[in-house]
């Protein structure tokens, strides 16, 4: 599914009336139907019930003020408030404000403390909230009476329906620059913004669905629309099919090149989740003095001990020498996991990228490597895969975290292009961002993920993976398997889930996926045989 910013739904509406003849009031009137349906499952019924319904004076008002005819003609108890200026009603909203109006339903403006009293009560009394206040057409602070009445909403503690984002959340970038309704559904209209996606926006959306409102599913699935959610349907899409010919080295043959005293774990680890996730030869390159204890550490990984001037870190002209020798004979390349940061290391790591030219993941201190020359990165002889957290990836770019988080998508993008890499910063909702422009949201993963080792886990995941499909293709696969792996690993150890749980849920995902898509293709075949 698409993830669509403002201007995109925005255009997509006009083409809907100007090409299809889809008036916008109608879509309304099916957003306001599917509101009420959706109030109606939150509450368990609306007949007899309280709510409140608060809305503003655009459109996304106008569809609260759709959504109330509907839930009275249920039987529902109404309190409507206008949580705006009736003056500046869009065309579309005061239509279903002078239905209500015609229909003798009153709407209490919030003028004179009476007014704010009475809103006050009919929170306290009500069974549910319909937040139909701000929309898409929301950006920046809120003003003061708005941001009065998102307060009340959330202290009266009601389960709550937002209508296409919670008020208060900026749909093209997730902000929160005042407050914003806590809700416990969200009825997402057309396509999922990145306001839904990304923090803190997302923490204030409880479980949202998607409906199309009956937008045609060509405006929905438009080829300039560059974002896209990596859902269940996309990866079914990705997911190789093994032929029954294969043989290890047709899986994919992937160096590994991690570790340094203190950081075995880090190697070892993504290592063993390149293996898990499918490769046929895994080979981990270690400082010498290293290698013997990863041999005992590791069974089914092959583990080469590589030239060292400094015991247990990786640097020098040997090194360098032994790494390119060694990688001329793999199909892909992860270096970075517990690298450390010696200077020597990264200059190592440097010289090694620069010149090798098979897929490549940079993860961790390799990543770091290039702090204080991201640009060297748009040079290097293949389009490599960086798989920064969010703190590392500010760091690249040399800009504060806060900063970065504020303005996630367009910067990402714009540093896939610079440094011609894809880039896969990690966070709550981790993204991957091609140098084409085209980005890709996670729906998989949760907090207990947030985990030593993770990391390492997904950089293995997506090289283990480069051979075995489209080495571009893998970041999206990969963050997809290691997502639902992690989510698969939280319902078994909650919070306490350690990084190897991550990996051994790997290959019970991929299985479980598997037999999802022989099951769609077999119900597909015999639907076409009837
Ligand atoms: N294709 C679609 O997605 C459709 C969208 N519709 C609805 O239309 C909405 C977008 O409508 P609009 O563009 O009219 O915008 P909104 O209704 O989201 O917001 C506009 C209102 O917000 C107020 N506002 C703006 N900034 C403010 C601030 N800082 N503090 C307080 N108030 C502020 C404005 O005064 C204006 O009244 C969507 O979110 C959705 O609910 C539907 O009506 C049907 C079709
Ligand atoms: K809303």
């Amino acid at each position: 599914m698409k993830v669509s910013l403002v201007r995109e739904m925005r255009r997509i509406d006009q083409a809907a009336a100007e090409r299809y003849g889809l008036p916008e009031l109608l879509l309304m009137e099916n957003a306001g139907h599917r509101a009420a349906e959706q109030m109606a499952a939150l509450m368990h019924g609306v007949k007899g019930k309280t709510i409140c319904i608060l809305s503003g004076s655009g459109n996304n008002g106008g569809d609260a003020l759709a959504a109330a005819r509907h839930l009275f003609n249920q039987g529902a108890r109404l309190k409507l408030f206008l949580a705006g200026n009736p003056d500046h009603f869009t065309e579309s909203a005061a239509g279903m404000y002078q239905v209500l109006q015609k229909m003798g339903l009153d709407i209490h403006r919030l003028e004179c403390d009476r007014d704010w009293d009475r809103l006050h009560f009919a929170l306290k009394l009500a069974d549910g909230v319909l937040d139909g206040i701000l929309g898409t057409g929301f950006t920046g602070e809120l003003r003061k009476p708005t941001l009065r009445v998102i307060e009340e909403i959330n202290a009266a503690g009601k389960p709550v329906l937002s209508i296409d984002i919670p008020s208060g959340v900026e749909a093209d970038t997730g902000r929160v620059l005042s407050v914003a309704v806590q809700a416990d559904r969200t009825l997402v209209l057309g396509l999922p913004k990145p306001g839904h996606l990304l923090s803190p926006g997302a923490e204030y959306c409880g479980s949202w669905t998607v409906d199309d409102i009956g937008l045609p599913s060509p405006l929905l699935e438009e080829e300039q629309i560059h974002q896209a959610l990596l859902d269940d349907e996309m990866a079914s899409l990705l997911l190789p099919v093994r032929a029954r010919s294969a043989h290890k080295g047709t899986c994919g043959r992937i160096l590994v090149i991690a570790g340094s005293r203190g950081m075995t774990g880090a190697a070892a680890l993504a290592a063993s989740s390149a293996l898990r996730a499918g490769a046929g030869i895994v080979t981990l390159a270690v400082p010498e003095s290293l290698h013997d204890l990863m041999e005992i550490k590791l069974t089914e990984v092959m583990t080469r001990p590589i030239p060292e001037q400094t015991p247990g870190i990786f640097g020098g002209e040997a090194a360098l020498a032994a790494l390119l020798s060694l990688a001329s004979e793999y199909d892909a390349v992860l270096i970075g996991p517990g690298l450390g940061r010696a200077e020597e290391t990264m200059e190592l790591v440097r010289f090694f990228v620069a010149k090798v030219n098979k897929p490549l993941v940079l993860d961790a201190d390799a990543i770091y490597a290039f702090r204080s020359c991201p640009d060297d990165l748009s040079a290097l002889p293949q389009i490599p895969v960086l798989t920064p957290h969010i703190g590392e990836m500010a760091g690249l770019l040399g800009v504060p975290v806060p900063e970065l988080r504020e303005s996630l998508l367009p910067v990402v993008r714009d540093a896939a292009a610079e440094y011609q890499s894809v880039l896969v910063v990690k966070s709550e909702c981790t993204i991957v961002a091609y140098p084409d422009g085209d980005v890709f949201f996670t729906t998989k993963g949760n907090p207990g993920m947030a985990t030593a080792g993770s990391g390492d886990v997904l950089a293995g995941t997506i090289a283990g993976l480069m051979k075995q499909m489209k080495s571009a293709l893998a970041p999206l696969l990969g963050v997809y398997l290691h997502g639902a792996a992690g989510d698969l690993a939280y319902e078994r150890k909650g919070e306490a889930l350690i990084a190897s749980d991550i990996r051994e849920a790997l290959p019970e995902v991929r299985v479980s996926f598997q037999k999802k898509i022989k099951t769609n293709v077999f119900m597909q075949g015999t639907r076409r045989g009837e």
